[in-house]
């Protein structure tokens, strides 16, 4: 009898096929109050489930007595209780590297529209505003040789410090728990504590996983040791970043702006204090979101899936 697997993410046909050489699939588009329990009902028999988002926790394990592996079909994985999951024997799985140079992009295009106003410039042009050639109160900031802070130089990290290093001749700080020797050989970047690298960045880049040790981790004071003039980019995860901090150092000028992905809530409320101010670019988390890289993302999961239910070691196992 083949294993059954729930995949809970539209995903290619191409990857349910390859899936469906090794699996019984059950396959939902996504999960909402109509699907899910449907979802649940599926779970109680299934063997590995496939897909990002989805709060894997006691609860739903409870739910899932004969579940081998959980793959995620992202990098991040704060979506796992890991600790839940490994008292299970269960395996976890995430999807590395294939979307570093994607991410990285999105990261430095959001980087440079908040520096140069572009959303703000693009709107002013579309509602006719633009009546004069435009005068000092519309300038921007320069990106190419301003210093770059990345907290998370791990694999988007070190594609994000490429870009600046060779494209924009940025000189890069970085701060991990660990060196990367890598990013110090290939782009020049210094590693240095984490206040110095609030205090000396002119654009400070936020790019670490959510765990306990980094929620909250961008707050007041950090705000605070950061320059008036510096600009604060999230890609990483809403939670790492105290949001009421952050639209205080945006309205009293403690920083200059901020380019944000990742919210703590998403979709972010349309009300929320965030939006309403003019220096946030913001963006829905679509850091690896080209239909490419998802599709790696996505086969790269299924990968992991298979060789997990075959009885193999899965190429992304999480540790
Ligand atoms: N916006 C989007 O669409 C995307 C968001 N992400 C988010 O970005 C995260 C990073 O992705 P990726 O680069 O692939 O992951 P990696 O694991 O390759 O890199 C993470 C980096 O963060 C560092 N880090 C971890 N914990 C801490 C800590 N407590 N303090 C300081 N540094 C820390 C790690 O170094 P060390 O272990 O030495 O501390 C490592 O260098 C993902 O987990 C995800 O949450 C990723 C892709 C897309
Ligand atoms: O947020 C995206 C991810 O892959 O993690």
């Amino acid at each position: 009898m083949k294993p059954k697997a729930i995949v809970y993410k539209k995903v290619d046909s191409k990857v349910l096929e390859f899936i469906q050489l090794t699996c019984d699939v059950v396959s939902f588009d996504k999960l909402d109050s109509e699907t899910y329990p449907t979802f649940l009902k599926e779970l109680k028999d299934a063997h590995g489930i496939l897909g990002s988002g989805l709060k894997v926790n006691k609860e739903l394990l409870d739910q899932a007595p004969q579940l081998k592996i959980v793959c995620n079909t992202s990098v991040g994985y704060d979506n796992l209780d890991i600790e839940e999951l490994s008292a299970r024997g269960i395996m976890a799985t995430n999807t590395p590297d294939v979307l570093n140079d994607t991410v990285a992009d999105t990261i430095f295009g959001l980087l440079l529209a908040t520096a140069r106003r572009i959303p703000e410039m693009d709107q002013l042009v579309k509602n006719g505003q633009w009546k004069s050639m435009i005068g000092e109160e519309f300038y921007g900031v320069d990106v190419h040789h301003k210093t770059l802070g990345i907290i998370g130089m791990g694999g988007v990290g070190n594609a994000i410090a490429k870009r600046a290093h060779f494209g924009f001749d940025m000189p890069i700080f970085y701060h991990n728990r660990s060196r990367n020797e890598h990013a110090e050989f290939e782009y020049g970047a210094t590693y240095c504590s984490l206040d110095e690298l609030l205090q000396k960045s002119d654009y400070v880049c936020l790019m670490t996983p959510l765990t306990p040790a980094t929620e909250n981790l961008i707050g007041k004071r950090e705000f605070e040791l950061m320059k008036n003039t510096a600009i604060f980019i999230n890609g990483s995860r809403g939670k790492t970043v105290d949001e009421v901090a952050l639209v205080d150092a945006l309205k009293t000028g403690e920083i200059l702006a901020a380019g944000l992905d990742v919210f703590v809530q998403e979709p972010v409320q349309p009300d929320h204090s965030l939006l309403a101010l003019k220096n946030v670019v913001t963006l829905p988390h679509i850091g690896s979101a080209v239909y490419e890289t998802r599709m790696k993302m996505a086969m790269l999961g299924a990968r992991n899936l298979v060789a997990g239910l075959l009885g193999e070691v899965p190429p992304n196992l999480i540790k």
